[in-house]
């Protein structure tokens, strides 16, 4: 069964408190938490201050996910606002591998993502480094958007990596999950869905967790 990671980016601003307790009474395994800069992605969300405002509310592991351009600049504030893994783009930093040892250097998981556009071999060195690798299945910056189909394709040949070099990572989908789009992701390896429209847009948010568990057993 796929964990599920509702995105906070759909919630109401406004009552955080309430959406993420109600996440986390209903069956979230972790909670996505996104940062938008408006620079390496053209929109904003929040930044350190709130994940540590959240950090105290929930026990839900903190998944952050930093569409932030040269992202080793605030690797350290996240880290020190209670992030259990920080998640960097290999498009936004000539120095992903510092950044990725930046955050283990401050005891959280590393996250290595790839937007639509890159290829697998692009941070296949990294590889062996990463706790987890997240394969955007939409352009990051928005919520709601269409999933892409093509990217199974990455998610496979991740999975195939992984076994045939023994590597131990989780591999994680980001964009237009639903209980539909889930279940040939989850079949070609992924083990994470972060799901945001699909969760907070829904009428009964405990039974759109619950369908993507369903979906994925
Ligand atoms: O990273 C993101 C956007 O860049 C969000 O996590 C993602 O879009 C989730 O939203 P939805 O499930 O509605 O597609």
């Amino acid at each position: 069964m796929i964990k599920v990671a509702p995105s906070i980016l759909s919630a109401d601003f406004v009552n955080f408190e309430r959406d993420i307790k109600m996440v986390e009474k209903n069956g979230a395994d972790l909670l996505h938490v996104d940062i938008m800069d408006g620079m390496f992605v053209p929109n904003m969300s929040f930044g350190w201050t709130t994940v540590a405002a959240i950090r105290p509310i929930t026990n839900l592991f903190l998944d952050v996910h930093m569409m932030v351009q040269n992202p080793e600049r605030y690797v350290d504030q996240f880290a020190k606002a209670g992030a259990d893994l920080i998640g960097v783009h290999v498009e936004a930093t000539s120095h992903i591998h510092r950044a990725l040892q930046m955050i283990h250097n401050d005891g959280v998981k590393a996250e290595v993502v790839i937007n639509p556009g890159t290829p697998v071999s692009q941070i296949e060195p990294l590889l062996p480094f990463v706790d987890q690798v997240l394969v955007m299945t939409v352009n990051p910056g928005f919520g709601g958007q269409k999933f892409l189909p093509q990217m199974i394709e990455k998610i496979q040949l991740l999975d195939d990596l992984k076994k045939d070099k023994g590597y131990d990572f989780d591999i994680e989908i980001d964009g237009g999950v639903n209980d539909k789009t889930v279940v040939d992701c989850y079949k070609a390896g992924a083990t994470v869905a972060v799901a945001g429209s699909f969760v907070y847009g829904a009428d009964d948010p405990a039974a759109a967790i619950a369908s993507i568990h369903n979906a994925t057993r």
